[in-house]
Parts: C-alpha cells; sequence; structure tokens
C-alpha cells in the first residue's frame, strides 16, 4: 500500500515576497513558516499543512529541486508528470513556472519551465553519451512540447467581439521538437 509520502498528487505552496506596491501600502506578511515542517499559519489560529512550503526567500533552484527535478528524470523511465500553477492573479504563478521568453532572465532567476527544458535536453546528451561510450546503440528520444495558457471568464470577457465563445484557452505556437 502506498504510504502518505508515495501519494502521486503532491501540493506546495509557495509564499511570494511583498511588492513594493504592498510595502507602500503597508501591508503586513500575515504568514507564518514552522520551522522545518510543511506548515503555514495564517493569522494567530489557521494552520495548513501541504507537501512542501516555501517561505519568502526561496530560490527557484530550490523549488525546482524539491518539486520537479525528480519528474523529470522518472520521464526518462517512462512516468508521465504534470506541473502546474494555482493561486489568485498576481500571487507569483508566472515567476515561478517561468515562460519559454525566460532565455534574457538571470540562470538564478529562471523558472520551472526553462528549467526543465533544460534538464531534459541534458538527459538526452548524458544518455546517448554514456550509449556511445559503451559501445551500445544510443537510445532515441522525441521531445515536444505545447505551452497553454488557461483563462478565466472575466479575461475572457475583455476581449469581448473577438472572442471565439467556445475558446477557453490559447496555444502559443513554440514547438520544441528533437526527432534523432
Ligand atoms: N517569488 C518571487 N520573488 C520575487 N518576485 C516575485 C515572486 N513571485 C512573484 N513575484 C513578482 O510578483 C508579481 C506577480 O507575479 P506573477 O506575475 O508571477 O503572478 P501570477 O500569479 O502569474 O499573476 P496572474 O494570474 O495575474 O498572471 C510579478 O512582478 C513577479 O515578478
Amino acid at each position: 500500500m502506498a504510504s502518505q509520502n508515495d501519494c502521486c498528487v503532491k501540493v506546495s505552496l509557495r509564499i511570494r515576497p511583498q511588492m513594493a506596491k504592498e510595502k507602500i501600502e503597508g501591508c503586513h506578511v500575515c504568514t507564518l513558516v514552522t520551522p522545518g515542517e510543511p506548515q503555514v499559519l495564517l493569522g494567530k489560529d489557521k494552520a495548513f499543512t501541504y507537501d512542501f512550503v516555501f517561505d519568502i526567500d526561496s530560490a527557484q533552484k530550490q523549488i525546482y529541486a524539491a518539486c520537479v527535478h525528480k519528474l523529470i528524470e522518472g520521464c526518462f523511465d517512462g512516468y508521465n508528470a504534470t506541473v502546474f500553477a494555482y493561486g489568485q492573479t498576481g500571487s507569483g504563478k508566472t515567476y515561478t513556472m517561468g515562460t519559454g521568453f525566460d532565455v534574457n532572465v538571470q540562470e538564478e532567476e529562471q523558472g520551472i519551465i526553462p528549467r526543465a527544458v533544460h534538464h531534459l535536453f541534458l538527459g538526452i546528451k548524458e544518455r546517448k553519451t554514456q550509449a556511445q561510450q559503451q559501445g551500445t546503440h544510443p537510445p532515441e528520444f522525441k521531445v515536444s512540447a505545447q505551452f497553454l495558457e488557461l483563462y478565466n471568464e472575466e479575461i475572457l470577457d475583455l476581449f469581448d467581439g473577438a472572442r471565439d465563445p467556445d475558446c477557453k484557452s490559447r496555444k502559443s505556437n513554440i514547438k520544441i521538437h528533437e526527432d534523432s
């Protein structure tokens, strides 16, 4: 039987730092992360526990190492994985996930998507090199990617007339292919 730690759905919470505007407006930080525990205290008495909790000072690479690294390694063993960010507007989903346009962003600021793509292609290269060194047939990989951004109804309404009533999402034309 799978233990709680083996559960196939894991939920992580990331608390973003206050924005300049929030500081200027005198907003207070109302979260307190329990040291050594994946638990956050909201206000004085509301405690919530997750698989991981990342406090204000967490780095992008920390999030990747704890939540995503294992999933990409699992792909090489044939496992599927999904990572998605959920939260209210301005909570840091885009910052944490990263985008396909992070190429000019400093390495330490890069989000999950560019890190995962880099990890995947590095893994492919390593496995091919290893096969070559061992004199075995190099493995073949096919990578394809789609980038999907979901909108909620209110945002779609902003597009008014130009809106396709059945369209609740937009796919970018970014495609990464490696056939070898
Ligand atoms: N961990 C973080 N460290 C530093 N800045 C952050 C962090 N998380 C978010 N931000 C900043 O906070 C702002 C809002 O974040 P972001 O755009 O990622 O939110 P979002 O959840 O994607 O919002 P929306 O749903 O409106 O697209 C951005 O300026 C972003 O750079």
